[in-house]
C-alpha cells in the first residue's frame, strides 16, 4: 500500500508521515528530501540554479519512483496533473487541510520554501487555488488546525483502517 500524505507547505506532511511511519511500521519516503538527496542539492538551490519547472520534474519522477510506503509529498505536488493521476491510481490520498492563518503561525518567516518567500497576498492567491486541487485530489481529508500531530495520525490511521480492503492493497 502507498499512502499520500498532500497539502499547502507547513500542514503537516513530512511531521505527519514521520509519526504515521512509527504507528504503521510502514516504510517512510519525503519526496521533498528524496529530491534533495538525489539530485546533491537543497531545495532553494534547485529553485535558484534550475528554476520551478526543473524541480517540478524531478517531483514527477520522485513519485515514480517510490513505490511502497508513507510518502510525505511537496506542497506543490499538485500543480501537475500526471501526479495527480498518478497517486489517484496508485495509493490512497490523505489530504491535511490547515488554514493560512495557522500556517503563517507555523512557518513565520521560513527561508527554506522558495514559493512561501513571496507577499501575503500572492501566498493567500496560491493557498485559494492549490485547496481546489488539494481537496479534488483527495480519498481522505483530516484537519489539522489545532490538533496534536498524535491526534491528526491517530484519526489518519483509524480513516485508513475504514477504507475498503481493495484500496489497502
Ligand atoms: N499539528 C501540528 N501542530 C503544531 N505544529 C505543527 C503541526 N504539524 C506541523 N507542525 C509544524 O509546522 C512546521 C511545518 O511542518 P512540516 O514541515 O511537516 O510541513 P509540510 O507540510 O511538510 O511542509 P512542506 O510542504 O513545505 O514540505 C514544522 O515546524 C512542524 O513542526
Ligand atoms: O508548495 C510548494 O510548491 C513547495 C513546497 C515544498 O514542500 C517544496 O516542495 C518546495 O519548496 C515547493
Ligand atoms: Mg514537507
Amino acid at each position: 500500500m502507498i499512502i499520500y500524505l498532500i497539502g499547502f507547505m507547513g500542514s503537516g506532511k513530512t511531521t505527519i508521515g514521520e509519526k504515521l511511519q512509527e504507528q504503521l511500521q510502514m516504510e517512510y519516503t519525503d519526496t521533498d528530501e528524496y529530491i534533495e538527496k538525489m539530485t546533491g542539492r537543497t531545495i532553494p538551490d534547485i529553485f535558484a540554479l534550475e528554476g520551478e519547472k526543473a524541480f517540478r520534474t524531478y517531483e514527477t519522477n520522485a513519485l515514480k519512483e517510490i513505490t511502497s510506503g508513507v510518502v510525505s509529498t511537496g506542497g506543490g505536488i499538485v500543480e501537475t496533473a500526471e501526479n495527480i493521476s498518478f497517486m489517484k491510481d496508485n495509493g490512497v490520498v490523505v489530504y491535511l487541510p490547515t488554514s493560512l492563518n495557522v500556517i503563517e503561525n507555523r512557518l513565520h518567516d521560513d527561508q527554506s520554501r522558495p514559493l512561501w518567500k513571496q507577499p501575503a497576498a500572492a501566498r493567500a492567491a496560491l493557498f485559494a487555488r492549490r485547496s481546489l486541487l488539494y481537496e479534488s485530489t483527495a480519498d481522505i481529508t483530516v484537519e489539522t488546525d489545532h490538533k496534536t500531530v498524535e491526534e491528526i495520525s491517530a484519526e489518519v490511521v483509524s480513516l485508513l483502517g475504514n477504507r475498503p480492503v481493495q484500496d489497502c492493497q
